[in-house]
């Protein structure tokens, strides 16, 4: 079973990974990948081979065309005691003075895996460190600049980077009964003062992103919503099926669209790295025309472009 949420019915596992702390499916009937955390016996916690995994599932998802939605989730319950996660954070068993650690059989497992192809003739990156490693920032922003629509779906805890993990998404959607929300960077001795804190705080305002860091309170699926970090809490048993209808709703938008409309909310916060991807965006309509087509085959072609029929558009 892959989670008590999921509905195998509906989906198809992406048959070119073999992952050990997520598993990853792609819709039967639309452009929707499922990406899941698989420790659920620990809140699903993060170590860095789950980080490693979730860049390639994301970067993966990343180049399907026919994909316009990613849902990012936890799968559950825990077999020990029933709990629900999304995702408890860095995985503070392995967390050594200068980073999260591979350890053990993670490292000989990560540095295996280097050395052998997949089923697309791809060698995955060797990546096992013997230093810390601090890299879900580098999910997080594969996350914020991926040119589709990810749905953070959150059917329990979502603590620390898994919290900040939600906040980077673009929507989320949450389990009403089971669906808590806790920052407990400090408490660890954590802090994720990028987009975990100060994007946070423009969901929900300063005041309250700020108590939500330093006062640590536990917020519901409900009261989440009330504060704008959530988009909606619907019945647990219904958390998966809505999750797949809002990818269904995305899929039927233009993607052009969609990734325009990404990148511009993006911009206003992201600075020059927002207006470059946006600028790239649109670079790449600028190739789409008759125009760019005529400077680039007059250049092949060894004449001067000829523009006189392309307007100066108003
Ligand atoms: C999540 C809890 C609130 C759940 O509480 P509860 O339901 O009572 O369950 P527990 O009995 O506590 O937990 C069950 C079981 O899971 C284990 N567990 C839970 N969370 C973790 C974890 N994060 N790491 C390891 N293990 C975990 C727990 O020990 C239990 O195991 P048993 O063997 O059954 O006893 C609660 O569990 C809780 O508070 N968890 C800790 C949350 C936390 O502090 N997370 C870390 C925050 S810091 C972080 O996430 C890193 C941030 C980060 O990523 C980052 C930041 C800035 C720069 C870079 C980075 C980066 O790249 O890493």
């Amino acid at each position: 079973m892959v989670s008590e949420c999921f509905d195998d019915t509906q989906w198809e596992p992406v048959a070119e990974f073999d992952f050990r702390d997520l598993t990853y499916h792609r819709a039967v009937d639309s452009g929707t990948v499922r990406i899941a955390f698989d420790r659920p016996d620990v809140r699903n916690a993060f170590r860095p081979g789950t980080v490693d995994e979730l860049y390639d599932a994301l970067d993966h998802a990343k180049r399907q065309t026919d994909v316009g939605c990613i849902l990012l989730t936890g799968n559950g319950p825990s077999s020990k005691d029933g709990g629900w996660a999304f995702c408890s954070g860095g995985d503070q068993t392995v967390r050594g003075d200068d980073g999260y650690q591979y350890n053990g059989d993670e490292a000989s497992e990560a540095r295996r895996s280097s050395e052998t192809e997949n089923s697309n003739g791809q060698r995955p990156r060797a990546r096992a460190s013997e230093q810390g490693r601090l890299h879900i920032l580098e999910v997080q922003r594969l996350i914020r600049h991926i040119p589709k629509i990810v749905v953070c779906v959150v059917p329990g805890w979502a603590v620390g980077g898994g919290h900040s993990l939600h906040v980077v998404c673009d929507l989320t959607l949450a389990s009403e009964e089971h669906a808590k929300f806790l920052q407990t960077d400090p408490d660890v001795a954590s802090y994720d003062a990028g987009f975990g804190s100060a994007y946070l705080a423009k969901q929900i305002g300063q005041k309250k992103a700020r108590e939500v860091f330093f006062l640590g309170k536990t917020y519901s699926a409900e009261e989440a919503a009330e504060m704008g970090m959530v988009n909606e809490a619907v019945p647990h048993d219904e958390l998966e099926e809505t999750a797949l209808e809002w990818g269904e709703r995305i899929n039927a938008k233009s993607p052009t669209a969609m990734r325009m409309l990404k990148y511009g909310f993006n911009m206003a916060d992201d600075g020059l790295v927002g207006q470059q991807v946006f600028a790239g965006e649109a670079t790449r309509l600028g190739y789409m025309t008759d125009e760019a087509k005529e400077g680039r085959d007059a250049f092949v072609e060894g004449r001067e472009p000829d523009f006189d029929e392309y307007p100066w558009h108003y």
